[in-house]
């Protein structure tokens, strides 16, 4: 895979205290990229370092193998070939969007129309910028950069303020960024369960430093502490010290704590190596799905169910799971 773009041990301070921490990665050219992490992190600096919109203190981010220029080096912040999309983009105001992206436009008429198509923007090519929705304002944002032929598009936030219905479109959109036009694609969000279906490498931030990657799959199933646990969704926590489970024998090769994601902790037994009895202390309705709360010695355990497994409140059920589906965490 040839390489578009290496960050190296980029850090930013403020007023002397690292905002961004010596974090390093390296994205191929197509990939869709992923950070996540909590409010306040260092998401959007890092970022913005990136792309060249604010200085680093030190590290360097290499684009195309040439180091990409900070805004004290150049007159005008940003870096050709690199589209950044902030979360706080404005359109221009009563200009048609159609004026609007012919500011940026790079692209042939038929080019063009494939975008819009892809934004699905087509039908809104005449209104005027006051007058579109959040959603659509966002998929024109997106639009003019995709209109200036970037290499790679970078992007914060881009599922903030949106419903669920403009935020499936918005992943459809960027999917179809990648596989038709093959633009190369980072984003950050502070909801890594927005990512998840989208990106194939994830990244996760906290205090300023990237503290996991890999596969959506392989951090949500094996995320490295409770931290990272937390971000992708709901868990249990599971101990030497939790009673819920001192009676299960065989745990006694257990020497750390792990986690137990719900959807592993299955009420309608089959074959799994450890099962507790417990009672049914709440269920929460998830749409598709439900989330059993069962009671096992004090502790409250939580366990996924379908409707139609779904068990009575207060009654007696067993659960179980197997060694397979637990992950060790450092604390
Ligand atoms: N211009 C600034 N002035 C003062 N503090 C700032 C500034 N920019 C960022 N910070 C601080 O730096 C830290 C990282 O902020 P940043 O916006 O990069 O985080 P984030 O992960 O993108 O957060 P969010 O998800 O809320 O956008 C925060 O503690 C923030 O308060």
């Amino acid at each position: 895979m040839d390489e578009i773009l290496r960050v190296q041990q980029l850090t930013k301070l403020l007023d002397g205290q690292p905002i961004v921490q010596d974090v390093s990665f390296v994205l191929y050219k197509g990939q869709k990229m992923a950070i996540a992490g909590e409010t306040g992190s260092g998401k959007s600096s890092l970022l913005k370092m990136i792309t060249g919109y604010i200085q680093p203190d030190s590290g360097q981010t290499l684009f195309k193998n040439k180091r990409v220029e900070g805004p004290l080096e150049k007159l005008l912040p940003g870096h050709p070939g690199i589209a950044y999309l902030s979360q706080y983009f404005e359109l221009r105001n009563n200009y048609t969007v159609s004026e609007e992206l012919s500011y940026t436009n790079q692209l042939s008429d038929a080019e063009a129309d494939t975008i819009y198509h892809i934004c699905q923007i087509g039908h809104l090519l005449q209104r005027r910028t006051n007058q579109l929705s959040g959603g659509e304002k966002q998929r024109i944002a997106l639009a003019r950069q995709l209109v200036k032929k970037p290499e790679l598009l970078v992007l914060d936030e881009p599922f903030s303020n949106l419903d669920s219905i403009h935020k499936n479109t918005i992943k459809n959109v960027l999917h179809n960024i990648t596989a038709r036009l093959g633009i190369t694609t980072l984003l950050v969000s502070h909801d890594a369960a927005d990512v998840l279906s989208w990106a194939d490498e994830l990244l996760l931030m906290k205090d300023g430093k990237m503290i996991q990657q890999g596969k959506p799959e392989q951090v949500y199933n094996q995320p490295l502490n409770l931290y990272c646990a937390g971000l992708l969704g709901a868990y249990n926590l599971i101990t030497n010290h939790n009673t819920a489970f001192t009676q299960l024998q065989q745990l006694n090769w257990l020497t750390g704590s792990f986690i137990l994601r719900p959807e592993y902790l299955s009420l309608q037994l089959k074959n799994q190596e450890f099962v507790v009895e417990g009672k049914v202390a709440g269920i929460l309705f998830l749409g598709s799905h439900y989330l059993v709360q069962v009671t096992v010695a004090g502790e409250t355990l939580l366990s996924y169910c379908m409707a139609t497994d779904l068990p009575a409140i207060g009654s007696v059920v067993r659960a179980g799971f197997s060694s397979g589906n637990i992950a060790f965490i450092s604390e």
